[in-house]
C-alpha cells in the first residue's frame, strides 16, 4: 500500500498554478492573491475620536474632577463624514465617534464626564494627550501588504482592502473542475428509488466541496456503469481536473478503473481509512483523480488528495501538505475509537460543548454513513500504527473547507 503522503505528492506532480486575472473585490472571494495587495489609503484616513463627547486640549481640563468639575465653552461641533473643524484654546468641540479631530484639540472626553452641555459643557474627569484618538494610518499606512501573494481573499481580507481602497486585485482564476459520478445503481436526488437504487450524494457533496474551496464545478455528471459512456462524456471535458467517484475497487463492474487503467490512470491502495482504493494520473493532458464511491470515502480523498491539488492550481505556495500548513488544528478526545491496522485513519468527528471531539457517526468509521456525517466538523487524522484512539488523546484535525 501506498503512503498517503506519497500519494499526495504525486497528485501534486499533476498540477500547476492557473493563470492571474484582475477582478473587482467582490468578485475574488475564495480565489487566491496573485501578488501582494498594498494599502492605496490610509487607516483610518484621518485623526478621529473613538467617542461621542468633547474634543478638547488635553491641558484644559486637567485635574478636572466631579468635584472640582471644569466648565468650558463649546466651539463647535463635528459629525462623522463632516470636515474637520479648529477648537480654540480655552474651548471645547462637541465630536461624534468617527469623526475627523478639530485643529487644536489633542484628546476627546467622552460624553459620560460631562453634563452634555452644547453652549458650556462641564467636565467632571480629566483626561491625558491623545486618550480616545485614532491616529491616521494607526492601522495600516498606504503601501502597507495587506494581503500576500498566494493568500485566499477570504472575507476578512477582502474587508481590509475595502478599508484601504483596494477596489481591483488580481487573483488567480478559479479551478474549473469537472465531477462526473459513475454507477447503475444511481439516480438524482428528487426521483423515487427502485429497488437497488441510491440517490446520487456524491455530485451533490462533491459540487458543494468544490465550492467552499473556491473552485468552479463546470460539469456535474452521473453515467453508468458503461465505459464507453463513462469515457465520451470525460471527452466532452475542457477543466483543470477531473474527478470521478466509484468504480475503482476490484468488484465486477468497476467502470473507472476498466476505462481508465489502459488511458494513463495508475489505480493504487492507499494506506488510509476511509478511502483506500484510488485512481491518479492525466487523461487526455487532464489531471484526473478517480476517488472510491463510499460517501465518507469521498469526503476524505477530497480533504486530504484533491484539497491540496486545488490549493497548488489556486496558486498557493503553501507547502502542499494534507492540511494548509497554517492552518493546523487539534483537539481532546472525549470518546475513543478503534483504528484499522496498518492504515492511516481519517474519522469524522464533531465537537461538544467543552471543546473535546467524539465521533461523529456512533458506531464510528462506516464509509456508507453519509447522514450520520451532517453532524461532522472535521477529521481526525489518526497515525497509522495506533491501535486505538483514548479518552484524554490529543489527535490532529482536518477541516475540509477554508
Ligand atoms: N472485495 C473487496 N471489496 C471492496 C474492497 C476491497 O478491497 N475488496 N474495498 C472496499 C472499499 S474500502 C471501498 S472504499 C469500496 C470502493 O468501491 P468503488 O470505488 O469501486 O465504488 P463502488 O463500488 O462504485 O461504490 C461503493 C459504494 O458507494 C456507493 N456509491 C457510489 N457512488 C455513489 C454516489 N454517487 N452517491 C452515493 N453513493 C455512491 C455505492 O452504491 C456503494 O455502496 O469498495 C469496497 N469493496
Ligand atoms: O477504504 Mo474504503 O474507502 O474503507 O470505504
Amino acid at each position: 500500500m501506498r503512503d498517503l503522503d506519497a500519494h499526495v505528492a504525486r497528485a501534486l506532480a499533476l498540477v500547476a498554478p492557473l493563470a492571474a486575472e484582475r477582478l473587482a473585490l467582490g468578485g475574488a472571494l475564495g480565489l487566491t492573491a496573485a501578488r501582494d495587495h498594498a494599502a492605496r489609503d490610509a487607516s483610518p484616513p484621518f485623526d478621529n475620536s473613538a467617542m461621542d463627547g468633547y474634543a478638547v486640549r488635553s491641558a484644559d481640563v486637567q485635574g478636572a474632577t466631579p468635584a472640582s468639575p471644569v466648565v468650558l465653552p463649546v466651539a463647535g461641533e463635528t459629525a462623522a463624514g463632516a470636515p474637520p473643524g479648529v477648537v480654540p484654546a480655552g474651548h471645547a468641540w462637541r465630536i461624534m465617534t468617527g469623526a475627523p479631530m478639530p485643529d487644536g484639540a489633542d484628546a476627546v472626553v467622552p460624553v459620560e464626564s460631562t453634563d452634555g452641555g452644547v453652549t458650556d459643557v462641564t467636565m467632571t474627569a480629566s483626561v491625558g494627550e491623545g486618550r480616545h484618538v485614532r491616529r491616521a494610518g494607526e492601522d495600516a499606512r498606504p503601501g502597507d501588504v495587506i494581503v500576500h501573494a498566494g493568500q485566499c481573499f477570504t472575507a476578512v481580507r477582502a474587508g481590509a482592502l475595502a478599508a484601504v481602497g483596494v477596489a481591483t486585485v488580481d487573483a488567480v482564476r478559479a479551478p474549473r473542475v469537472a465531477v462526473i459520478a459513475t454507477g447503475d445503481e444511481l439516480v438524482d436526488v428528487g426521483e423515487d428509488l427502485a429497488p437497488g437504487q441510491i440517490h446520487d450524494s456524491n455530485s451533490v457533496l462533491l459540487a458543494g466541496l468544490l465550492r467552499q474551496a473556491g473552485a468552479d464545478p463546470v460539469v456535474i455528471a452521473k453515467v453508468s456503469d458503461r465505459p464507453e459512456e463513462l469515457l465520451a462524456r470525460i471527452a466532452a471535458v475542457d477543466a483543470d481536473l477531473i474527478v470521478t467517484t466509484g468504480g475503482v475497487s476490484v468488484g465486477a463492474y468497476d467502470v473507472v478503473k476498466e476505462a481508465l487503467a489502459a488511458r494513463g490512470v495508475e489505480f493504487v491502495r492507499v494506506a488510509m481509512q476511509p478511502g483506500k482504493p484510488q485512481g491518479l494520473g492525466l487523461v487526455n493532458g487532464t489531471p484526473t483523480v478517480c476517488l472510491p464511491g463510499n460517501p465518507v470515502s469521498v469526503l476524505v480523498s477530497f480533504a486530504t488528495i484533491v484539497a491540496p491539488m486545488l490549493r497548488r492550481l489556486g496558486g498557493d505556495s503553501g507547502g502542499g501538505g494534507i492540511v494548509d500548513s497554517r492552518a493546523h488544528e487539534a483537539a481532546v478526545v472525549d470518546e475513543g475509537w478503534s483504528v484499522p491496522p496498518g492504515r492511516r485513519q481519517f474519522m469524522p468527528v464533531r465537537f461538544t460543548a467543552a471543546g473535546t471531539v467524539v465521533p461523529a457517526t456512533p458506531g464510528g468509521s462506516g464509509s456508507h454513513l453519509i447522514a450520520g456525517l451532517a453532524a461532522a466538523e472535521a477529521l481526525a487524522d489518526v497515525p497509522a500504527g495506533a491501535e486505538r484512539v483514548a479518552p484524554g488523546d490529543t489527535v490532529n484535525l482536518v477541516r475540509w473547507s477554508r
